[in-house]
């Protein structure tokens, strides 16, 4: 990733991920139908959608996790994935879990590097069960970064933290995503979370993106809690969200 693309506005920056008409299905059952979506460089999408409406069948998918039955996804490099537990290897040191998959050679320099930029430069050679919760998603995040992945795929990765863990993790992903400029697709099923975090919040429905919002843009429609529970059903309509 180039620091150049620190200064190319989002709209202009390359794509790291295009899908068109993406179509997933479990037998009968159509999860995803006629999707379309890009994500460029440096953005930070939010996804979010009633359980069960295909969030995590859409990451898989992008992630080359999973097949498609119909469509197309175009992504210049392999995505990298952070789930909403860390599954780092119990058995492997904390900078062998960030360098797996890369080459031997730099392998221990590049993860020591990626585990200090999440604040863990101190426990290279410490274990996954001596961390925290919080501690041992950083690590995940650091196994994602040491990839210098375009995309960044996000499934409910702070989910299961508490609520000051949550905060923490927040204010590091932001950090490491404006450094880093990956684009971000960050399935979540917290508002509040989706407001903070993303440039653009959309929602799933029926198989495809239903809507999207920008809480960001001044000029633009906001994208406020009560707007996204309404979309989300959550509540019956706007005025009494
Ligand atoms: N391997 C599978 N085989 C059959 N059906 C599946 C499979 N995986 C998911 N589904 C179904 O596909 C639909 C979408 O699931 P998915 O996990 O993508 O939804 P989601 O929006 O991520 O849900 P949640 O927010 O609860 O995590 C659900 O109805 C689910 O039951």
């Amino acid at each position: 990733m180039t620091a150049a693309l620190q200064d190319v506005p989002a709209q202009d920056a390359p794509a790291a991920v295009r899908v068109f008409g993406l179509r997933r299905a479990y037998g009968p059952r159509v999860v995803i139908d006629r999707l379309d979506l890009t994500i460029r460089r440096g953005e930070f999408v939010a996804l979010l959608g009633e359980s069960g409406c295909g969030k995590t069948t859409l990451l898989r998918a992008l992630a080359g996790l999973d097949p498609i039955d119909g469509g197309r996804i175009e992504a210049p490099k392999r995505p990298a994935v952070v789930f909403q537990e860390p599954r780092l290897l119990p058995w492997d040191s904390l900078w062998r879990n960030v360098a797996l998959g890369l080459p031997a050679e730099g392998a221990r320099e590049k993860a020591a590097a990626a585990l200090a930029e999440v604040g863990l430069g101190g426990r290279l050679d410490d274990w996954p069960r001596n961390l925290s919760g919080g501690q041992a998603q950083r690590v995940a995040l650091a196994r994602a970064l040491v990839q210098q992945p375009e995309l960044l795929l996000l499934d409910e990765p702070f989910a299961a933290l508490d609520a000051l863990t949550r905060i923490r993790m927040h204010v590091l992903v932001k950090d490491l995503v404006a450094r880093h400029r990956p684009g971000v697709l960050l399935v979540t099923h917290d508002v509040e979370e989706a407001i903070a975090l993303a440039d653009r919040i959309l929602v799933m429905r029926g198989g495809a993106i239903a809507a999207e919002h920008r809480p960001s843009v001044p000029g633009l429609p906001a994208a406020t809690r009560a707007t996204l529970l309404a979309e989300l059903g959550v509540v019956d309509d706007l005025k009494s969200a």
